[in-house]
């Protein structure tokens, strides 16, 4: 299997001290050998992890980015900051913000566009609701997303994340992530060709200690994107632990 890689996503949660104590016990508990890692905390800790993570192998991801590189956006964060800061890759999409700030997948896909400008890779997320799983008509919502959200010659990478398993503790079992993969594969191809099929496309939504060697064995997963056991430095380091380091 090929090398695979581990998502820390922070969301609204850490402030200095704990954030500190988090990475140090991150750092001091990583493989040698190992998957790629990317940890993003809030904008709030950037630079402080940008230190911390500057001589080591992990890398620093933003949760979000504007699609402008600067202008009048009270409260935004634009891609070229990111850069300045160290920052290497940038959540995008995510459904916390696609519900909660009503973000269209052509603002993510502008996002996505601005993002590769800078020199940053994106890590654009999809995902289902429940009612959407429960209809069959999930796939509908995948491919215009992927569709939508994704710009030509996108050369970044894919979470899908189910609404539903997103910090429920109910991952989605094995048969629908691999079902979902094998679906999501065959979109990129179609609105990439070839290079669709480079696209890697992580899993995210529940993934902790106990389900990560599961849900990291299946093909097609190229990762995982994680949510509140990234918190935790024992069960991020476990999931680490788990995955492929190529
Ligand atoms: O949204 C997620 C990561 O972006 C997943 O969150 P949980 O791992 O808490 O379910």
């Amino acid at each position: 299997m090929s090398r695979q890689m581990i998502v820390g996503n922070w969301k609204m949660n850490g402030l200095r001290e704990s954030s500190r104590e988090l990475v140090a016990a991150l750092l001091a508990g990583m493989p040698k050998t190992g998957p790629d890692v990317v940890i993003c905390p809030p904008f709030t800790q950037l630079a402080l992890l940008a230190d911390s993570l500057a001589s080591t192998s992990v890398g620093l991801g933003a949760q979000d980015c504007h699609q402008d590189p600067s202008g009048a956006h009270t409260g935004d964060i634009s891609a070229p900051m990111l850069k300045e800061l160290g920052v290497s890759h940038v959540i995008l999409g995510h459904s916390e913000r696609r519900q909660e700030h009503g973000e269209l997948d052509e603002t993510v896909r502008e996002k996505a566009v601005a993002a590769a400008k800078a020199g940053l890779t994106p890590i654009v997320c999809v995902g289902e609701t429940n009612d959407q799983r429960e209809n069959g008509d999930y796939t509908d919502t995948l491919g215009w997303q992927i569709k939508g959200s994704l710009p030509d010659g996108f050369c970044g990478i894919v979470a899908y994340e189910p609404i539903w398993a997103i910090g429920t503790g109910l991952a989605a079992t094995e048969a629908q992530i691999a079902e979902t993969m094998t679906f999501l594969r065959q979109e990129l191809v179609r609105q990439f060709g070839e290079a669709g099929k480079a696209i890697k496309i992580l899993y995210g939504g529940s993934v902790n200690a106990d389900n990560a060697v599961a849900i990291l064995s299946i093909p097609e997963v190229a990762g995982a994107l994680v949510g509140g056991a990234s918190l935790k430095a024992d069960a991020f380091l476990s999931i680490v632990g788990a995955a492929s380091a190529g």
